[in-house]
């Protein structure tokens, strides 16, 4: 696949914190539509990468491309509005707000209120607030938060949480889609319901989709592709079975058979 055909291009990149070295010189290559997985030991800098990408710590060195455009040294909310949504490993959402509230959150970078245009114009604020709601109808519809949608976040059970921030993530319509751990602490049927949500948003979408994720099981179902990361450096790239059973894969693993449950 040539270069130009990748959603996301990673090159060469490096990310130090202090004297600790968390990515050293990675690559990796993401076609559109893929589903790619990120996996490794802990520590090894899937989320690093995560946060290059996505502009919450910029590489030092290397660079990255989406859609052909270089975003590194770029702000998150604009590689937001660009055009990549995330999910973050502890979900970050908005407290004491409701389901409906934390997903219409996800539209801000398409509200451009103007105080003149709302005074004189009040039916153009009102046009701009109903394509909004649509929008996120439409996500809501899609997660199946219908019963949920007045309820506040603090007090549905985690794996819905998790679905409402990929809901908030998918109501600003990226192209590309970063999911930190989407599965984390939850239990089997959550766990199967959030692999269905994600492959039908990828699918009726026509998304990409960049995940970490330490469930091998996931990882083999749901990815084209899979780099292992361990200790900052590409350990193994390629299908995922392959990729996990690389020898070197199995060695960094041994030891830490947690992370590959
Ligand atoms: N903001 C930071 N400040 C200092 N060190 C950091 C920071 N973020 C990450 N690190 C360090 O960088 C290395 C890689 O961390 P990272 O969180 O990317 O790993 P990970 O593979 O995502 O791990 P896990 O699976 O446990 O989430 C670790 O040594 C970590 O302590």
């Amino acid at each position: 696949m040539s270069a130009s055909e990748n959603v996301l291009q990673c090159e060469n990149v490096s990310r130090w914190f202090g004297g600790i070295h968390a990515l050293k010189g990675v690559s990796v290559s993401v076609a559109q539509g893929q589903i790619y997985g990120l996996v490794g030991p802990n520590g090894s800098g899937k989320t690093t990468l995560v946060n290059c990408i996505t502009g919450f710590y910029p590489p030092q060195e290397g660079r990255i491309l989406f859609e052909g455009r270089q975003i590194n040294g770029m702000k998150p909310h604009r590689i937001a509005a660009g055009g990549i949504a995330r999910t973050f490993q502890n979900v970050a959402l908005f407290r004491g707000m409701s389901v409906l509230d934390n997903i219409l959150m996800g539209r801000h970078n398409f509200m451009h209120p103007s105080p003149l245009a709302s005074l004189f114009y009040p039916w153009w604020g009102r046009r701009e607030e109903i394509k909004h709601r649509d929008k996120v109808e439409e996500v809501i519809d899609l997660l199946q938060l219908e019963s949920v949608r007045d309820e506040h976040v603090d007090v549905i059970p985690l794996g819905l949480q998790k679905r409402v921030e990929l809901a908030r993530a998918l109501s600003a319509e990226p192209r590309m889609l970063v999911l930190d751990e989407p599965m984390a602490g939850m239990n089997q049927e959550e766990k199967e319901y959030m692999v269905r949500f994600v492959l039908d948003a990828q699918e009726s979408l026509g998304l990409t989709v960049l995940i970490i994720e330490h469930h091998m099981d996931v990882i083999t179902a749901i990815c084209d592709r899979t780099l292992v990361l361990n200790d900052g450096m590409s350990l193994a790239e390629g299908p995922p079975k392959e990729a996990i059973a690389d020898p070197a894969v199995v060695a960094a693993y041994i030891g830490r058979t947690g992370d590959a449950a």
